[in-house]
C-alpha cells in the first residue's frame, strides 16, 4: 500500500451560481470523471493518493478513507450526495493481485439536480486553464492484444466444453485491443465524445482508465442502495431489423439465462446487508448505440444494525463484486478459468470504477466500454471487451459481440 496524503487543509464548498458542462472544464491532462447526462462529478489535482493491492485491499481502502474523512469534513452549504470533499475510485478486476488506485481531487466541481457546487481543499486554482481538446488522432493502428481472434475463439469453444462438463454455469471472457495514434490521445476529447454518444452510461476517468459504462454496480444514497445489472447482448440493426433483434434478445432463453445468473449474484451477495430487497423478475431492455441489453435494477435498503448495518459503500463494494456479469458462476472456478484462458492481465477493466464521499454516498459503476492510456506512449491505449459465455455460445457470435463493444470506443477514438 503506497499513499500520500497532503489534505490535512482547509476544506470549501461553495455553490455555483451558473451550470457548467462538468466535462469542458477538465484540464488538458484529463483529470477525473464520473458523469451522466450533463450531471455528476470532475475533479483535478490530487490532495491525497491511495495505490493498494492484497487480500484486504478493500477493507484497507475503507480504512485509509474513513480517517481522511475525519480530516476531511467541513461544513456544507450544498449538502447533497457528492458535495464535499471526494474520493474518486478505480479498483481492480482482481483487488488481491491488481493495484487499485483511489484519489482525492484538490478541486471537484460537482452538478446535481440541476445545482452545481465547487469544492476546494486547500487552495488550488480554482479552474484551470482552459484549452480547447485536441483534434482527431489522425490515422489510428490497431494491433490484438494477448489472444488474436481465432486464439480468442478457441479459448471460448474451450469455456464453452467445460460449461457442458458442469464444471461451472457460467464465465465472462475478455479480450484487449491495442491502438496506437500518430499523435498524443487527448482524454478530454474522448471523455466528450464518449458522453455524447452514450447518454445513459457513466463517462469516467480515473488514472488513465477511460470509458463510458452501460452498468452500475451499486450506488449508496444514506441507506438506499441501487444497482443496474446488465447481461445478455445483441447487435443493433437498421430499421425493422432493429425491431427484430430487440425481440429476440428479450426472448432468447441463453440470454435470459446468462443474466438471470448475474442478478442472482448480486442479490445473493447483497441480502444479508439489507432489510428490504427488490428486483423484477423480468429483465428489461438498455439500448445504447452499439448495442442492446438485457438489464435488472435492484433497489434495496441496508439494514440499520448489527455489523452488517455498519458497513460502509467499500465493504458492500467488496461483498459484490465480481458479480456474474463479469466474471461468473460459481465465482471462484469462473476466476479461476479467466485466468487460465484470457492469456491477459484484467488490470482495472471490469473491476469498480466510481466515487464516495465523507458521509459515506457514493457510487460504483464496473470499468466496460473503456480503455487504458499507456502511462509511457500517450498515442496508445489497451480497449477491453467482454462477453458472458454460458451453455450454447457461439464462439464467431461472441466475437462479433467483443468488436460490437469495441466499438463504442473506438467511435470515440476515430473521426
Ligand atoms: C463484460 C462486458 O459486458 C458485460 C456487461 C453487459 C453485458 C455482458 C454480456 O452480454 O456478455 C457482459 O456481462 C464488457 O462489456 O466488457
Amino acid at each position: 500500500m503506497t499513499s500520500r496524503n497532503t489534505a490535512a487543509s482547509a476544506v470549501t464548498t461553495v455553490e455555483l451560481p451558473d451550470s457548467p458542462d462538468l466535462l469542458r472544464l477538465l484540464p488538458a491532462d484529463g483529470g477525473l470523471s464520473w458523469v451522466r447526462r450533463g450531471e455528476g462529478l470532475v475533479g483535478w489535482g490530487e490532495a491525497a493518493r491511495l495505490e493498494v493491492s492484497g487480500p484486504r485491499a478493500l477493507a484497507e481502502a475503507a480504512a485509509w478513507w474513513d480517517d481522511l474523512s475525519g480530516q476531511l469534513s467541513a461544513p456544507d452549504p450544498v449538502g447533497v450526495p457528492g458535495s464535499g470533499a471526494v474520493a474518486f475510485a478505480s479498483v481492480a478486476f482482481d483487488p488481491a493481485a491488481g493495484t487499485s488506485v483511489f484519489v482525492v481531487p484538490e478541486v471537484v466541481v460537482g452538478r446535481r439536480d440541476g445545482v452545481a457546487w465547487m469544492t476546494r481543499i486547500g487552495d488550488p486554482p480554482p479552474l484551470p486553464v482552459r484549452t480547447e481538446p485536441g483534434a482527431a488522432p489522425g490515422r489510428l493502428r490497431y494491433a490484438d492484444g494477448a489472444l488474436d481472434p481465432a486464439s480468442w475463439c478457441a479459448a471460448v469453444a474451450a469455456a464453452v466444453h467445460r460449461i457442458g462438463d458442469d464444471e461451472l454455469a457460467k464465465v465472462v471472457l475478455a479480450r484487449d485491443l491495442l491502438v496506437t495514434a500518430d499523435v498524443p490521445l487527448d482524454p478530454r476529447r474522448l471523455l466528450d465524445r464518449l458522453s455524447d454518444r452514450f447518454p445513459d452510461c457513466w463517462t469516467f476517468a480515473v488514472d488513465g482508465l477511460l470509458g463510458a459504462t452501460p452498468e452500475l454496480l451499486l450506488r449508496r444514497t444514506g441507506r438506499e442502495l441501487s444497482s443496474r445489472v446488465l447481461a445478455g447482448t445483441a447487435p443493433r440493426g437498421a430499421g425493422a431489423e432493429d425491431q427484430r433483434l430487440a425481440a429476440a434478445l428479450l426472448g432468447s432463453a441463453k440470454d435470459r439465462a446468462e443474466h438471470a445468473l448475474a442478478v442472482d449474484s448480486l442479490v445473493r451477495a447483497l441480502e444479508p446487508y439489507c432489510g428490504e430487497l427488490d428486483a423484477p423478475a423480468e429483465p428489461s431492455l438498455l439500448t445504447l448505440a452499439n448495442v442492446r441489453h438485457l438489464a435488472t435494477d435492484v433497489t434495496g435498503t441496508q439494514r440499520r444494525s448489527g455489523r452488517r448495518g455498519s458497513a460502509g459503500l467499500l465493504d458492500l463494494v467488496a461483498a459484490v463484486h465480481p458479480t456474474a456479469a463479469v466474471c461468473g458462476t460459481p465465482p471462484d472456478r469462473a476466476a479461476a478459468l479467466i485466468a487460465e484462458l484470457e492469456g491477459m492481465d484484467r488490470g482495472r477493466y471490469a473491476g469498480p470504477v466510481g466515487w464516495l464521499d465523507t458521509r459515506g454516498d457514493g457510487e460504483f459503476g464496473l470499468a466496460l466500454r473503456c480503455a487504458q492510456l499507456s502511462p509511457d506512449d500517450p498515442a496508445s491505449a489497451r480497449l477491453f471487451a467482454g462477453c458472458g459465455i454460458v451453455a450454447g455460445s457461439d464462439p464467431a457470435a461472441e466475437l462479433a459481440e467483443t468488436q460490437s463493444k469495441f466499438a463504442a470506443f473506438q467511435a470515440a477514438l476515430e473521426g
